[in-house]
């Protein structure tokens, strides 16, 4: 079925308005998910295989019960660093009151690629830095929920960023990513063609984590927009990487521009990570603490201590927002 709004994928701007109301937006597909809250993918191809080797995982569908393993994940975080996501795995049990391994068990240690945690409904994974990196082990997870049949898993990334204009410390929740480029969407080579598509996060979603971050006073949250960067140092116009070869000048220029337009950090993985959900038709989220103030240097000077404190800050919000969920749901 064609878009009725006539929006033709990477030709033509669209409303985040817009796109959050348009259901048949994506590549056609009539519905995202089956009426069961399985997710229904794109690839006719996947269901032609006969094992699936899920390779960054170290898992496949031949010799892994993914049904009984995964399937009653509702919520998958992410973010960058094994170390978070281990920390990510163990609050989420302390706060949903659920047994704790004194270890928590690696489920993809065979892979020595990436780290991945089961604690009840909660699947937390380490991404590593940039798109190569996330969009690899994001894509191998969406396949490992539909596999398992889980329903309805809502895709949350938990990060770290550089801020635009608000104080360090302070928690960002994305409701639209923006390229360096100044696009809202992804973009990527396929076949030799470049293709983009919308990045928009799942507005709902990043409602309920505002409403959750409200209760948190001892730092702002702000929802806004997110620029997504290739590269930590020349795509974030930094003057402090081995090259450089404009001024802080242009520097100044360019982030006052991203700011006069909304944006109110800079990381390395919205995009890709709002593209892909929304394609793969999951509900998505971002929550990143900001580690410096970028309209006031380059530099992460903060002592680790503080940072390991304010990486907190999004957890807390999505702890918040996972334990109401979970409480609400079994009170029904
Ligand atoms: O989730 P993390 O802390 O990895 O997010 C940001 C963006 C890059 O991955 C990385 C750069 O330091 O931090
Ligand atoms: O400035 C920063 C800080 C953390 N992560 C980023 O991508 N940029």
């Amino acid at each position: 079925m064609a878009c009725d709004c006539d929006y033709v994928l990477g030709k033509h701007d669209v409303t985040e308005e817009h796109y959050s109301n348009c259901s048949s937006l994506l590549n056609g597909r009539e519905s995202k998910r089956n009426a069961d809250g399985t997710l229904n993918l794109p690839n006719k191809n996947l269901s032609k295989m006969d094992v699936d080797f899920l390779y960054h995982l170290s898992i496949d569908t031949a010799n892994f019960d993914l049904p009984a393993m995964f399937g009653d994940v509702k919520f998958v975080v992410m973010g960058g660093t094994k170390h978070r996501m281990r920390e990510f795995a163990c609050y989420i049990a302390t706060i949903l009151g659920l047994p704790q391994d004194s270890k928590p068990v690696n489920l993809t240690k065979a892979s020595q690629r990436y780290a991945m945690y089961k604690v009840g409904p909660v699947l937390s994974v380490n991404h590593g830095i940039g798109n190569p990196s996330m969009t690899t082990v994001l894509q191998e997870v969406i396949k490992l929920m539909y596999y398992a049949k889980a329903k309805d898993p809502m895709f949350i990334r938990l990060g770290t960023s550089g801020g635009l204009g608000i104080p360090p410390g302070s928690v960002v929740i994305s409701t639209f990513g923006l390229s360096g480029t100044l696009e809202k969407s992804f973009e990527l080579t396929v076949l030799g063609v470049k293709r983009t598509w919308p990045s928009y996060l799942d507005k709902r979603l990043s409602e309920e984590l505002v409403t959750a971050a409200s209760e948190f006073k001892e730092f702002k949250t702000y929802a806004a927009a997110s620029m997504g960067a290739n590269d930590f140092y020349l795509g974030q116009g930094r003057l402090d990487g081995p090259l450089c070869d404009y001024s802080e000048a242009d520097k100044m220029e360019y982030l006052n521009k991203l700011t006069s337009l909304g944006v109110r950090n800079i990381e390395m993985e919205v995009m890709a990570f709002a593209a892909i959900t929304s394609e793969a038709g999951v509900r998505a989220g971002i929550a990143c603490v900001t580690f410096v103030d970028r309209l006031k240097g380059d530099q992460v000077t903060i002592p680790k201590a503080v940072l390991n404190e304010w990486q907190k800050h999004p957890m807390f919000i999505v702890g918040a927002f996972i334990k109401k969920y979970v409480e609400n749901r079994n009170k029904h």
